[in-house]
């Protein structure tokens, strides 16, 4: 189980996480909140893609600082933009670069298979559509086998088809998923949704009234300063 225990980060001084103590058990869990509210940053402390000034992420009690590796190998991450991700000049070869072992050919042949790649097995990643890039970059990251998964605003830049493909990918794997959203009707199901506001946490619970809080929140924020109720993300 992933934990963090008293998180604080700051980028330049500026604190961006601000004490956050959390066990993370359930098999869907989301995390909402304004931009810059903090989410990526925690999400990459999950991984130990971000290291924490104070406080610690353990990984069934492995502190990510000193075995960064293995919790790496062991949580896997998707980012929005899935052209960072992608590696290799092809398709085959991007899915490959993360396996190991004599039966790599097979498991790469499968993945590509399982996520409707395999026509594409020898074309330039570059030239894929954006769903397509996404859905390597996951087929990329699920290859090496990851116990768990981070997904950072998986969708943010696909249409409503691919984004409803990566959605049902998602909610078909085995694995625990963190998904990272402003895409609020994809928590739907989920068993936890935290919503994050100023580097804490400040809903913790089922989706329906952490999206009501969340929207709440957006709302009174909109009030104060002047601008339309709820408009982008909050309304969605
Ligand atoms: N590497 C970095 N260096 C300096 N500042 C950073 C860095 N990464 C993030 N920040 C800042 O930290 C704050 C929190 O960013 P973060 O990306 O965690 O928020 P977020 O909730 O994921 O936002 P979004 O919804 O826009 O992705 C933001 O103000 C951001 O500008």
């Amino acid at each position: 189980m992933l934990q963090l225990r008293n998180v604080t980060h700051a980028y330049d001084g500026r604190t961006v996480l601000r004490d956050v103590t959390l066990d993370l058990a359930e098999h869907r869990i989301g995390l909402i909140g304004a931009n810059g509210s903090g989410k990526s940053t925690l999400a990459r402390t999950l991984n130990g893609l971000v290291v924490p000034d104070s406080g610690s992420v353990l990984l069934d009690g492995k502190d990510t600082r000193r075995h960064a590796r293995e919790i790496r190998r062991r949580v896997g991450f998707v980012f929005s933009d899935a052209a960072t991700q992608i590696l290799m000049p092809t398709v085959a070869e991007d899915v490959a670069l993360g396996v190991r072992g004599g039966d790599a050919e097979r498991r790469v042949e499968e993945i590509l298979r399982r996520h409707g790649l395999d026509g594409h097995r020898d074309h330039p990643a570059h030239l894929l559509s954006g769903g397509q890039k996404q859905m390597l970059a996951l087929a990329s990251v699920l290859v090496t086998d990851p116990e768990i998964l981070v997904c950072d605003e998986p969708t943010t830049l696909l249409d409503l088809h691919n984004t409803k493909v990566i959605e049902r990918t998602l909610r078909a794997l085995p694995q625990q998923v963190v998904l990272l959203t402003h895409q609020l009707d994809t928590l739907a199901g989920f068993d936890r949704v935290l919503v994050m506001d100023g580097g804490r946490i400040v809903f913790d619970g089922a989706p329906e009234p952490a999206v009501a809080h969340y929207t709440a929140l957006m709302e009174r924020r909109a009030a104060e300063t002047g601008e339309p109720a709820a408009g982008g993300e909050a309304g969605r």
